[in-house]
Formats: C-alpha cells, sequence, structure tokens
C-alpha cells in the first residue's frame, strides 16, 4: 500500500521531472528561436562595401561631429518622407526631397511648406526640392525612401539605373501586395548588390514638426551606414537607435499597424483601459509570433520598433491606421473610410498580407484573422470580439512557457480535479 506521504513524494517527484522537462524543452526552444533569427537571411554579406560605407568608416568621429559632409536624397514627400528630410537639412546635411509632381515641388520650394501634408508647418530652408529623379539620386551618399509600401518597387526599379555606391534605407512601414515581400527583400530582389538599411520606430510626423521629442531604430548590417544615419538625423528633439535585426525592425512597423486600426475600432465602441491593454499585449504576442516565423529575434520587438510604435499608433488619432479602425467602428466602409483619409494607411492592405500568409503557413494570429473577417467578410463585430474573448486557454507568453504545455497542463489538472470530484462524491454517496 502506498502511504499518503510516499504518494506526495511520489507526486513531487513526478513534478519535478515534469519541471525540468518542459524547462529543458523551453530552453531548447528559445535557443531555437536565436538561433533561427541570428542565421536567418539578416546575415547577408555585399561582396563589396559601398563608397558610403568605407568613407564614413574611415572617418567616422569626423561624419559624426559633421554630419554636413553628408549627402542625403529623400523620395516621396508625404508627410514622413517630408518630416524626415526637414531633420538632415536642419542638421547642415545636403538634402534633396524628391517628389513626383512638379507644380508641388515649385509650391513646396516657393513656400517651404508642404501644404497638402504638414500645413502650417514651415521647413528648414536649406532643404532642396526637386522633381527629377536621376539629378536627385546621383552622387548622393544614402537615398531614403519614403513612398507608400504599393510604391516601394517601382521607385526602386526608376532609380537603379542611377545607382552607383550609394546606400538605400526604407522608411517605408508597408507590405507589398500579393508578394508578402517585405521593403528589404525588394530592394535585396532589385539592386542586390547596395548597402541598404531600414528605420522605424514610433514617429508620428506632425509630433516631429511640432518638436516633441521622439527616437527610432536605424537597422542594417552595415555598421558605417547606421552610424551615418544616426549622425544625419540625430538632434536634441530625435534620437536614433541601431539594430542589426533588419527583419524584426520592419516587421514591427508593418505589423503594428493592423492593431492600431484595431485599437482605433475598440475605441469608437468606448472600450475600458482593460481592454485596451489586453489588446495592445496580445498584439505584441501575435507580433513576436509572427516576427520569430520569418526570421526575426522576438526579443526585437520589446523596442522602440516594436512596442514603441505599437504603443505610439495605437494611442493616437495621429496615427491614418487608428482613424481608419475608428471610422469602421462607427458603421463606414473600408473603402469609404480611405477616401475620407486621402493618406497612407499601409495597415489596410498589411491585414490582408498577414492574414493570408498566416493562415497559409498555420501562424496563429487571431486578432488579424477577426479583423480580416470585420474587414472583408463583413462579420459583426461584437460577435468576432466575443468569439476571440472565448477563445480556448492559452499561455501569456509563449516564450516564457509555450501554449501546448498551458493546454496539457490545464487539461491534465483538470483530469485530476475531475476525478478527485468524483471520489469525493462516491465516498459520501457510501
Ligand atoms: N506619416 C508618418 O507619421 C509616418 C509614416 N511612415 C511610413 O512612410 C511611408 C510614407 O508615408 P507618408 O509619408 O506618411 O505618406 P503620405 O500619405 O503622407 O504621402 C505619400 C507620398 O508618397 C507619394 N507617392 C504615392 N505614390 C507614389 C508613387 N507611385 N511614386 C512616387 N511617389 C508616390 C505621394 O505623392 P502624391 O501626393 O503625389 O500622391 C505622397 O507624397 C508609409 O509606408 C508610412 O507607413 C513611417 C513613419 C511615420
Ligand atoms: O508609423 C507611424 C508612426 O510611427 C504613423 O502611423 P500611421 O501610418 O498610422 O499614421
Amino acid at each position: 500500500m502506498t502511504s499518503p506521504n510516499n504518494s506526495n513524494k511520489n507526486n513531487i517527484s513526478a513534478n519535478n521531472k515534469t519541471d525540468k522537462e518542459s524547462s529543458e524543452k523551453q530552453n531548447g526552444m528559445l535557443a531555437g528561436i536565436f538561433e533561427r533569427a541570428t542565421k536567418s537571411g539578416l546575415g547577408r554579406k555585399k561582396s563589396n562595401p559601398s563608397p558610403v560605407e568605407s568613407a564614413v568608416a574611415k572617418d567616422m568621429a569626423d561624419i559624426h561631429s559633421n554630419p554636413t559632409k553628408l549627402r542625403l536624397a529623400f523620395l516621396g514627400g508625404g508627410s514622413f518622407g517630408t518630416a524626415m528630410a526637414n531633420l538632415a537639412a536642419r542638421n547642415g546635411c545636403d538634402t534633396t526631397l524628391w517628389v513626383r509632381n512638379k507644380r508641388t515641388v515649385k509650391a513646396m520650394a516657393k513656400t517651404q511648406t508642404n501644404k497638402k501634408y504638414l500645413p502650417g508647418y514651415k521647413l528648414d530652408d536649406r532643404l532642396k526640392y526637386s522633381h527629377d529623379l536621376a539629378a536627385s539620386v546621383k552622387d548622393k551618399d544614402i537615398i531614403f525612401i519614403a513612398v507608400p509600401g504599393l510604391a516601394f518597387r517601382e521607385t526602386l526599379k526608376n532609380i537603379a539605373p542611377f545607382i552607383s555606391g550609394q546606400s538605400i534605407v526604407s522608411l517605408t512601414k508597408g507590405m507589398e501586395k500579393d508578394t508578402f515581400a517585405m521593403m528589404s527583400d525588394i530592394i535585396k530582389e532589385v539592386l542586390p548588390e547596395v548597402n541598404f538599411g531600414v528605420m522605424s520606430g514610433p514617429n508620428l510626423a506632425i509630433e516631429i514638426m511640432k518638436n516633441m521629442p521622439s527616437a527610432t531604430v536605424i537597422a542594417s548590417e552595415s555598421e558605417p551606414l547606421r552610424h551615418a544615419v544616426q549622425a544625419a538625423l540625430h538632434s536634441a528633439f530625435f534620437r536614433v537607435f541601431a539594430s542589426d535585426d533588419i527583419r524584426g525592425v520592419e516587421l514591427g512597423g508593418a505589423l503594428k499597424n493592423i492593431y492600431a486600426i484595431a485599437m482605433g475600432m475598440a475605441a469608437a465602441y468606448e472600450v475600458g483601459e482593460n481592454t485596451k491593454a489586453m489588446i495592445l499585449t496580445r498584439a505584441l504576442a501575435e507580433m513576436s509570433r509572427f516576427g520569430v516565423e520569418e526570421g526575426a529575434n522576438p526579443l526585437t520587438f520589446l523596442g522602440l520598433s516594436g512596442v514603441g510604435d505599437l504603443y505610439a499608433t495605437c494611442s493616437s488619432e495621429l496615427s491614418r491606421n487608428y482613424r481608419i479602425g475608428n471610422m469602421l467602428g462607427r458603421g463606414m466602409s473600408i473603402d469609404a473610410a480611405v477616401k475620407k483619409l486621402g493618406q497612407t494607411a499601409e495597415g489596410v492592405n498589411t491585414i490582408q498580407q498577414v492574414h493570408e500568409k498566416a493562415t497559409k503557413a498555420g501562424i496563429y494570429m487571431p486578432i488579424t484573422h477577426a479583423l480580416y473577417a470585420v474587414i472583408y467578410e463583413d462579420k459583426a463585430a461584437l460577435g468576432v470580439a466575443l468569439h476571440l474573448m472565448e477563445a480556448g486557454f492559452r499561455s501569456d507568453v509563449e516564450f516564457v512557457m509555450a501554449h501546448d504545455h498551458s493546454n496539457a497542463a490545464l487539461t491534465a489538472h483538470m483530469k485530476t480535479s475531475g476525478s478527485n470530484t468524483k471520489s469525493k462524491d462516491s465516498d459520501a454517496d457510501k
């Protein structure tokens, strides 16, 4: 016969064994994540460093104290391209803003304002404007691209004949339609030899124009390029942090737009702070889960380009994605909301891309799927939200405790307590 003490001991040692096994499993999983993140395509090596890489590497200290040596082009005269070009011009860099519309260029040069996208904000008088793409990008050190994701490939193809060693930095927070390509993928495809980076962070353009302290992240394999971008844009109002996780940084910027739409919609239903916190944190869980599948380091999502941008965009009506969600929550159709906004809201396309990709790859993205169902399958928002709330038992942070462990432990616990209850009842019956 087994004494109660013996049975406890057995339970404890069985539990210890399970804990040990589970902790080994977790360590294995984490090691796998880091290995995958490090070994992913991010380690791509360039055959030849571009001129900016070698020039900046030679005299990094000089560039830091004197960014005026840098010659920069910004492509895209929307709110973000203009705000970033303005920062660089204010730092004394030789800066040209390329805008596709000739009349807009003339008006901007004359008024030193961007009347359509940043009305009322005076731009630095050293900023140059151009409608000539070739002249804008030739002989530059770095070309920053700030056109919407849907126009990124076309823009790269248009500048390709004039690339002879310039570095490229994407400021775009989108995904290409139907190909699932991120901007760094498109750069690698169209200009395989170019030295490049991506910049992303909580950077609402209007706040930057108002000199409200902000920060961002430049991600690149090239240290000299990271330093050059930091030198070009850094100021007392704008701090540029560095990363080498290109995939993680650009995915943070693209994915958070989905959840800004969700949050804008939730705000239309006047949800409480607990609900907002739940959406924000579960959004972060989805983002990092998707990121890991795509070769990103999950820890990157804890940085400015992840949780930082998620917070800013999910809490501000300055965010166009948030505003789209809010209009949807108030009963407008997606087409009407996009038309009313009249500016770029990358999340509208990103929801479709991520929904499709996650469905195909079997990645658990409940908020994204729910939003897709509401926006594109005309499902009732409240019913979808209720369904989300009722969905199974999950682990909080899956990189700490995996979902399958959570579910298995819970099922085992329920079975045990079920059989205990039963035997108690049968004793009582006797
Ligand atoms: N605004 C912000 O706060 C931030 C935006 N971003 C990202 O920057 C990118 C650009 O956004 P943002 O500046 O806000 O967008 P806007 O909607 O403010 O402006 C878009 C700009 O791109 C131009 N454009 C559109 N299509 C093309 C094309 N085919 N070729 C060339 N130019 C084109 C538009 O020109 P036209 O006026 O002639 O149509 C306009 O100048 C987005 O990916 C966004 O997510 C990133 C951080 C912050
Ligand atoms: O990316 C942004 C802030 O970091 C801007 O967000 P929206 O594109 O939603 O306006």
